[in-house]
Order: structure tokens, then C-alpha cells, then sequence
């Protein structure tokens, strides 16, 4: 299991650590092993070219201190402060004498222009020492240097801009870095976050850098493991510091060692009612393929048995005949250990009505979502699993799509609270949220090409199943996520499929993980 702890968390163990640690000594584990990072970027680290991007917190003396150590094994680092006056003294003083040379960030937002601090810096013969904000006025020589253009030619662009200190996204001063950054040739490497990113939440307001790798101290920040930060994030590696966490985490990323173990795998005793019979009731005149599609995803999901309820039952029999069918309404559909309801569900209220009703695990989800009596909801005694995507998460909040994208952690607990279920957000990284808080489970293995249509009733479907199979409701969302952004991956392979390919390709996502 991957987990991520909010801000405050890990600012509290630093807090700890540090009290027993003799001063500096933290940050001197993080330099090591961003240090180690940058070099294994670079191959060979003698006479590369480095720029740090230097802000005015800890964040940016993380940078200092590995710029120091890659400076001592022959690269050529350029450290450009943005805050002169305001930098890390003493890592600024490390870089210094480690041969390292300082400039400074332009003072017009935008030009891309710096003063040159210390001409002579490369060659050490600095003498600004460690006092923050000396290089202006120390080295001489003035001129102009292009901090942009040296951005852009380096082979190496750390990022040390604001790390868990960040917030309301990138100050103007720092934009036309991150954006040089971008344009660079070189490796963009950032420290513990993407400068620009909200660390707690994963939102992305205005302009971030984007990084290739993300080297993290101590644990996963949430915004690491959500999107949209995850995108900026690049690959994540993680730096043991020592810090000592909490045993729940704020966010936890299956991995497929967890799944394995969640999987419901059948006993030599096992037959098909005990291993749990799903009912799906999905579908309408209009909407055949959604019933389909569910129970396309059902099939795979490791109940013993699917029984379909709704007027699409040629259609599903024609495609799936070990399908059970009954076009009778769900109460008299005989016994199931978990329901699925919504998909291409039309405005049929009173079949949700009655699934709400039945005293077993259900799954809400499209149609359904909107069909449902919230206080149904809530008053259920078994566990219900509400799998809406932002468009319906907003409509159930009343709030704009936008604002369930840019809070996607926010939205989910909120909803979660509010209907007393478990709550499946769907989107790139899909996030499952308990009634009664603890940890929100983060799903890594989506991809953009299962932003297809159908896709989430195969979901539905899968997830139902497992449901069925006895998993709680916030594994079988997870474990159902998990699996189906697995399949979506095995199916694309890096071409557009549809939603039918990724419920065909769950066995071998299944046999993936199981390997
Ligand atoms: N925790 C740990 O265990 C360890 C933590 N370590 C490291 O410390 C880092 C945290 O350091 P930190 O607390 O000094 O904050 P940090 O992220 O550098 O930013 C604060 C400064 O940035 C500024 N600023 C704010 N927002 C901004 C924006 N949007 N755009 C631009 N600037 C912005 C803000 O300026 P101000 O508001 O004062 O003007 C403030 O001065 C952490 O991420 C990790 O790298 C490791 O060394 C060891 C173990
Ligand atoms: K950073």
C-alpha cells in the first residue's frame, strides 16, 4: 500500500524528528537522496550543466544542498534565486563552496532576466559566505544573464521553488521559470512537489512546473497521488527521512500485492451462490448497451452468477447467455447477495426505488445517481456504494463541474458524508471516500483511454460483482477500480479500444495482478 499524509502530518513528525536530530540534519537526508536522484538522471554528473530554481523557503535549500553535492562531483551548478534576500543562508553558503554559481531571478515579472550575482562563483571565489541575498552585491561584474535561457540549455533543471509550504499555485515572479523549465532540453527534477501544485489537494491553479521526476521526503503528499498534480508530478520516488507517521494515512493507493489479497478467489466447496450472485438493473429501451456492458463487467468481477433485471434482457442474453434473466421487477427477481442499479437506467425511479429497499449491498451509479431519494440513501442499513463521475458528483452537490475537478479530495468526502455511503469519484485518478471518513483510497493504475463511453457501466458491473463476493464497499470500489483501469491499460496498449474491449481484457488484468 502507497500512502500519502496531509501537510499538517507531516509537518508534526518533522517537528518530532527534528527535536531529536542535531540541527540540519534533516535536511541533509533529503539533499542526500535528492543528490542521488539528480545524479542517477543525469548519468554523468562531471561537467554537466545544473540550474537550481531557488525559492525563499526549506524547499529551496533542499535544492542547495544537492546543487553542493553535485557541484563537489564536477557539474556546473547555477543556483537562480528568486527570493535573494529571503534564501536558505546556510545552503546558499554550502553552494558556494562547493563552487557553485548564484544569479538572480528578473525582478519584471516576465522578462526573464537576471542581474548576475556572483560572476565568479563557478570558480569559488565567492564571497558573499552564506549571507543570504550577498550575491547582488557581492562577485561584482554585474550584467545581465538570460536565467531563462540557461534554463532552457541545462541537463538538469531542479526545482526548488515552494514544496508543502505552497499554496493559491505559483507567485508571478516564478511563472516565467516554470514555464522556461518546460521549454528546457534537460530533465526537470522538483523537490518533494511540483512548485505550483497544491500539496494537500492535488489542485492546479494558473501555471505549475512540470516535472519528469518528483523526489518526495518522508511519505507521498496527497497532491502527489491526485490529479490534477499528478500529472505535473512525473515518476515519484520516495526519500526515507525517518519520519515517524500516524498508522491511518489521508489518502492510500492500492497496489497490486493489496489486490491480490482482496481478490475473491473460489474454494474446491465454493459454488456459484457462494460465491455470491449479482443482480443488475440496468438498461432500457433506449439504452440497451449499458445493461450489457455491466453485465459484461459483472461476469469477470468473481460472482458466481449474474442475474439481470430490466427490459434489455435479449440483448444481454444474446451476448452473454449464462446470464440469469427476468423481467420482473428486482424485488421479485429471486435472491442476490448485491445489486447494481443505474446504468443506461432512463428515468426508471421505481426500480432504483426497489433496489434501495433490498437489505444487501447496492451500487448506485449514472441514472441512478440522479434517481435516487438521498434519504434512501442514507437511511440503508447494508452497505451502499455511490459511483458517480464529476458531472454527477456536482449534481449531487449542487455545485459546478469545475469545482468537483479542481477539489476532487473535498468532493468526494463531502459526498460521502452527506448520503452516510461510500463514494467512487471517477476520473483519471479515481478516489473512494467512507461514510465515516478515515483514509480516501486513491486509484493509480487509470489511463485517459478509458475516458470512453460505456466504460463506467463495465465498472459498475465489476464492482457489483465483487460486492456480491463479500468485499466492503470501499474494496470493491477500490479493488473494481483498480482491476478495471488495469484492463483499460492491457486493452489500449497505447491505441483507443472501447468499453467492451476493457471488460474482455478484466481476466487478464486479474491474472496480472495475481502473477
Ligand atoms: N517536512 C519535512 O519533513 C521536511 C521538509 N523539507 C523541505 O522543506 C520544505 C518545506 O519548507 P518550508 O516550510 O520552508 O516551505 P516551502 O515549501 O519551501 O515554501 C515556503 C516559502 O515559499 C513561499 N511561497 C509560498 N507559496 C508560494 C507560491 N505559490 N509560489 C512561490 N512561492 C511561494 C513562501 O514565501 P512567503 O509567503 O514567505 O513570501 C515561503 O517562504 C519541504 O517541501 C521540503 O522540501 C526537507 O528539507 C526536510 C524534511
Ligand atoms: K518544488
Amino acid at each position: 500500500m502507497r500512502s500519502a499524509y496531509s501537510v499538517d502530518t507531516v509537518r508534526n513528525a518533522e517537528r518530532e524528528l527534528m527535536a531529536r536530530l542535531p540541527e540540519g540534519a534533516l535536511m541533509q537526508r533529503a539533499a542526500a537522496g535528492l543528490a542521488a536522484a539528480c545524479a542517477d538522471v543525469l548519468g554523468r554528473v562531471y561537467g554537466s550543466r545544473v540550474v537550481l530554481l531557488v525559492g525563499s523557503g526549506d524547499n529551496g535549500g533542499d535544492a542547495l544542498y544537492a546543487g553542493a553535492r553535485l557541484a563537489r562531483r564536477g557539474a556546473g551548478v547555477t543556483a537562480v534565486l528568486l527570493a535573494p534576500e529571503r534564501t536558505h543562508a546556510a545552503g546558499l553558503a554550502a553552494l558556494r563552496r562547493a563552487g557553485g554559481r548564484v544569479v538572480r531571478a528578473g525582478r519584471g515579472a516576465g522578462d526573464g532576466r537576471a542581474a548576475a550575482g556572483d560572476q565568479g562563483g563557478v570558480a569559488g571565489r565567492a564571497s558573499g559566505g552564506g549571507r543570504p541575498g550577498g550575491e547582488g552585491r557581492a562577485g561584482g561584474g554585474g550584467g545581465d544573464v538570460d536565467v531563462e535561457g540557461l534554463v532552457e540549455r541545462a541537463d538538469l533543471v531542479v526545482d526548488g521553488i515552494v514544496g508543502i509550504g505552497g499554496k493559491d499555485g505559483l507567485r508571478p515572479e516564478a511563472v516565467p521559470l516554470a514555464a522556461a523549465a518546460g521549454r528546457s532540453r534537460g530533465a526537470v527534477v522538483a523537490v518533494d512537489l511540483p512548485s505550483g501544485v497544491d500539496p494537500g489537494t492535488g489542485e492546479v491553479r494558473g501555471v505549475a512546473v512540470r516535472a519528469d521526476l518528483t523526489v518526495t521526503f518522508g511519505t507521498h503528499k496527497p497532491g502527489l497521488l491526485i490529479d490534477p498534480a499528478r500529472e505535473y508530478a512525473g515518476s515519484v520516488r520516495l526519500v526515507d527521512i525517518g519520519l515517524e507517521l500516524p498508522a491511518e494515512p489521508e489518502l492510500e493507493a492500492l497496489q497490486h500485492a493489496d489486490v491480490a489479497r482482496l481478490l475473491p478467489v473460489p474454494r474446491a466447496e465454493s459454488d456459484k451462490y457462494r460465491r455470491g450472485v449479482v443482480g443488475i438493473a440496468a438498461g432500457s429501451a433506449r439504452y440497451p448497451g449499458a445493461a450489457v456492458l455491466a453485465v459484461s463487467g459483472a461476469l469477470r468481477g468473481g460472482a458466481g452468477a449474474v442475474r439481470y433485471v430490466g427490459p434489455a434482457g435479449d440483448a444481454v442474453i444474446a451476448r452473454f447467455p449464462e446470464t440469469l434473466v427476468s423481467d420482473r421487477g428486482p424485488k421479485h427477481a429471486g435472491r442476490v447477495q448485491a445489486w447494481v442499479v443505474g446504468p443506461g437506467a432512463g428515468d426508471d425511479a421505481a426500480t432504483v426505488g426497489e433496489v434501495l429497499a433490498a437489505d444487501v449491498p447496492v451500487l448506485v451509479d449514472a441514472d441512478g445517481l440522479r434517481l435516487a431519494d438521498a434519504e434512501a440513501v442514507r437511511s440503508r442499513r447494508a452497505p451502499t456504494l455511490l459511483t458517480p463521475h464529476a458531472g454527477e458528483a456536482a449534481a449531487l452537490l449542487g455545485v459546478e463541474r469545475r469545482e468537483v475537478e479542481e477539489g476532487r479530495l473535498a468532493a468526494v468526502r463531502e459526498l460521502a458524508a452527506r448520503y452516510g455511503a461510500t463514494v467512487l469519484l471517477k476520473g483519471s485518478t479515481t478516489l473512494v471516500a467512507d461514510s465515516g471518513g478515515g483514509a480516501v483510497r486513491v486509484n493509480a493504475t487509470g489511463t485517459s483511454w478509458l475516458a470512453t463511453a460505456g466504460s463506467g457501466d463495465v465498472l459498475s458491473g465489476l464492482a457489483g460483482s465483487l460486492l456480491a463476493a463479500g468485499l466492503s464497499a470501499v474494496d470493491a470500489g477500490s479493488v473494481g477500480a483498480y482491476v478495471h483501469g488495469l484492463a483499460g491499460r492491457l486493452a489500449a496498449d497505447g491505441a483507443p479500444v472501447g468499453a467492451h474491449d476493457v471488460a474482455a481484457a478484466i481476466p487478464e488484468a486479474w491474472r496480472n495482478v495475481l502473477a
